[in-house]
């Protein structure tokens, strides 16, 4: 595929976000584009918004797996490209866009000259929430086209494009969502003491859970605690009966996020008594940790560096991804593709430079061709 036909699709995808569990226009599309590819050596199966393609091997004996993520982000867009997002407040702020993109690039290649081995390509439903990975696994489809290996990349803004890194062992934490609800009692603005102020309390509990990081979590160890949401209140005049926040927690240790959340349900005990209210408590979805199998690490850099790229180690990243399921389950290893972008993931302005596609596939492609598994 010449870079003007990857361009084109990864902009083709990136005006239409979807959420997780919501991808059809994405899987609609991704069907359609499959459907153009020689026949000969490819099945294809669809699974609830995702879609699993196998690629038969010339000689095989296993299967290799590529992961790429399909859902986006409830972001409003804020740049200037001409295919901008055409979903209002939503937005390819992670990357999805480019996973796919490069594997389409990817199968591409390998459906018009397979691979020894077979290669099978996870089109993957709802990482940012609600998790698709997990389920997928579990699904008779996946029973059914098991690999033997499975790896996944990760666009990184932080880093030029040409450069790919990774590390054995733990490369992204454990995550857990947080949602919270504050239920008092509403009231006019004028006579605060027949009420139970709900923004109040809602504030108070935000500030006092960035001491969980501070002052519980071991100094030598790292979590984080963010609240990225606070909604509460109708009007400037009325006290709030009622307010709510929307977080993540994050650690590389499985009991330091023990910890995390026996501190947060603490914290709140703390804040039903002060405040006279009631709090309850949603942990969402957790996610797994991305451990990287050793024996992949090495041979990726080689893979990275005869193609002419760079390979750097990674640093363990405090991103979470529910691919962290898979690498618990079958072999395998995740990296980041370098993309350059003067902002990070997650961000309304996430820029990432198209040069980073060709790389992507060039790094996918020779992995299935050349991993030893
Ligand atoms: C790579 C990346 O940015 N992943 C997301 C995963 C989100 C998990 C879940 N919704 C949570 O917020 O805990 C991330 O935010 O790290």
């Amino acid at each position: 595929m010449k870079p003007e036909q990857l361009i084109s699709i990864r902009r083709d995808l990136h005006q239409i976000p979807e959420l997780g569990f919501q991808e059809h226009k994405t899987q609609q599309y991704l069907l359609e584009y499959i459907s153009t590819l020689p026949k000969d050596h490819l099945e294809v199966q669809t699974w609830k918004t995702g879609i699993l393609v196998r690629v038969a091997g010339t000689h095989a004996s296993k299967t290799i797996a590529y992961r790429a993520d399909m859902d986006a982000l409830p972001i409003q867009e804020d740049t200037d490209y001409a295919f901008q997002s055409i979903h209002e407040g939503y937005m390819h702020a992670c990357g999805h866009d480019f996973h796919m993109t490069i594997a389409l690039g990817a199968l591409t290649r390998l459906a018009h000259e397979p691979a020894e081995q077979t290669a099978l390509f996870l089109f993957q439903p709802a990482e940012e929430g609600p998790g698709g990975a997990l389920p997928m696994l579990e699904s008779e489809e996946m029973k059914q086209w098991w690999p033997d290996m499975v790896f996944a990349l990760h666009i990184a803004p932080d880093l030029p494009v040409g450069t790919i890194s990774s590390r054995e062992g733990l490369l992204f934490a454990n995550t857990s969502e947080l949602f919270i609800d504050f239920h008092g009692k509403g009231g006019h603005a004028a006579y605060p003491h027949f009420t139970k102020d709900m923004v109040l309390a809602a504030s108070q509990f935000t500030v006092q859970a960035q001491q969980i990081v501070a002052r519980n979590v071991d100094p030598l160890d790292s979590a984080v605690v963010t609240i990225g949401k606070i909604t509460g209140g109708f009007v400037q005049n009325v006290i709030a009966e009622h307010a709510r926040l929307e977080g993540t927690l994050r650690s590389f240790q499985a009991n330091t996020m023990d910890l995390l959340k026996e501190r947060i349900e603490a914290l709140a005990n703390g804040i039903e008594i002060s405040q006279g209210c009631s709090i309850s408590i949603d942990y969402g979805s957790n996610y797994y940790q991305v451990k990287n199998s050793k024996a992949y690490i090495q041979p990726l850099q080689d893979i990275v560096e005869t193609a002419g790229y760079t390979f750097k180690e990674a640093k363990p990243a405090m991103t979470g991804e529910d691919f962290g399921y898979m690498l618990r389950d079958i072999p395998g290893f995740m990296f980041w593709l370098g993309v350059h972008s003067p902002y990070g993931l997650h961000h309304s302005r996430l820029q990432p430079e198209e040069e980073a596609l060709q790389v992507g596939v060039d790094v996918v492609t020779n992995t299935i061709r050349n991993m030893t598994v």
